[in-house]
């Protein structure tokens, strides 16, 4: 028989992520349709340890739907990966009365969920992520604003660029994905990109790739390097050096993370949220809400941690030969 949930916590954790806001209101509200009582609480795991917990009504989510970032507030905290630290926050839970918990963030903190769903609170992770990481989802919450942010920002820089006749090197997050950097490099129409999924071509090629392009009488060389390849600054110098093309880095950072979401985010954020509720009515626990194939699943979090996430081959096929077309 499924464990009836009476009260549901929702929190967030890891990086914020734009259309966390779309999926806490779902969570509130559809946790209140259900017929539960729903906590918030602040600052992920640090602010459960903390017992920074707040009653939910469905007044609390008005008014945040278009806004970036998380209401909820967000952390990283080192004493969660520890089981003292995991049996605390479960024993808090139990404390509040909180027996189902929504935990919205990405892969790290989909295992401090697991381990709290271990020590008896049903827990569901809603993915919520820029970095499109989480092996068994084909979306995160947050990925689609933030790969337009930075493709409106580098459509920007290559404006300067090309007035100037520079070769930019840009930097977009990803801490080791290179999803937002793959989709800038198709979007923006970049020469090069670099991720951390694959071999990526040398600085030689990458030196040869400018020479020639400016023979042909390229105004600009744009190329585009995931977080988790990293080395910017070191290789625009090494560019500059060796070309003889003045070369900027750009590491386009935090900006990326901020903004108002997206209708696609608030859309898979409600989505995420509404079904995380309904999940735990269900009775399951340990699992992460699911985006495959069009449609909303789940998968357990062990399962979806031995899956392996590929990165898309035909979109760096076909990046690699757009990028390199040049009459
Ligand atoms: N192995 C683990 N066991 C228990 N808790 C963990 C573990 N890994 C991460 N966490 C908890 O989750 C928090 C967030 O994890 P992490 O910094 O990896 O971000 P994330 O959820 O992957 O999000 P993002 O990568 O988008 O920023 C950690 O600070 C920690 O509190
Ligand atoms: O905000 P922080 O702690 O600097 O984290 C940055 C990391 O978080 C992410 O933005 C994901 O949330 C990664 O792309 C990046 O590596
Ligand atoms: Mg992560």
């Amino acid at each position: 028989m499924a464990k009836d949930v009476n009260t549901i916590g929702v929190l967030t954790s890891g990086g914020d992520a734009p259309g966390m806001n779309a999926a806490i209101r779902a969570v509130v509200r559809m946790g209140l349709a259900r017929g539960k009582r729903v906590m918030g609480i602040r600052k992920g795991f640090e602010g459960l340890l903390n017992e920074d917990i707040i009653d939910m009504n469905a007044r609390s989510v008005s008014d945040i739907i278009q806004r970036g970032g998380t209401i909820l507030y967000t952390a990283r905290c080192e004493e969660f990966f520890t089981l003292e630290g995991q049996t605390k926050g479960a024993n808090i839970c139990r404390k509040y009365g909180i027996d189902g918990l929504v935990v919205i963030g990405g892969d790290g903190s989909f295992k401090g969920a697991k381990a709290l769903s271990g020590l008896g609170i049903n827990t569901i992770g809603v993915p919520g992520t820029i970095d499109l990481d989480i092996n068994c989802t084909d979306y995160t919450i947050g990925f689609d604003t933030a790969v337009n942010t930075a493709m409106e920002a580098i459509d920007k820089i290559r404006d300067t660029s090309t007035s100037h006749e520079r070769c930019s090197v840009v930097e977009v997050m990803g801490r080791h994905s290179g999803y937002i950097a793959l989709w800038c490099g198709i979007t923006n129409g970049s020469e090069d990109v670099l991720i951390p999924e694959v071999g990526n071509i040398t600085t030689e090629e990458l030196i040869n790739n400018i020479v020639s392009n400016r023979k042909k009488g390229k105004k600009h060389h744009l190329i585009i390097v995931a977080e988790g390849v990293g080395g910017t600054e070191k290789l625009a110098r090494e560019l500059e050096e060796k070309t003889g093309i003045e070369t900027r880095a750009t590491i386009l950072g935090h900006l990326q993370r901020g903004g108002s979401p997206t209708a696609v985010d608030r859309m898979h954020g409600s989505m995420m949220g509404a079904y995380a509720v309904d999940l735990l009515c269900e009775g399951k626990s340990n699992v992460v809400v699911s985006y495959k194939n069009g449609d909303y699943t789940y998968y357990s979090i062990e399962e979806s941690n031995k899956m392996k996430k590929v990165i898309n081959k035909r979109q760096i096929e076909v990046s690699q030969i757009l990028d390199k077309y040049t009459l």
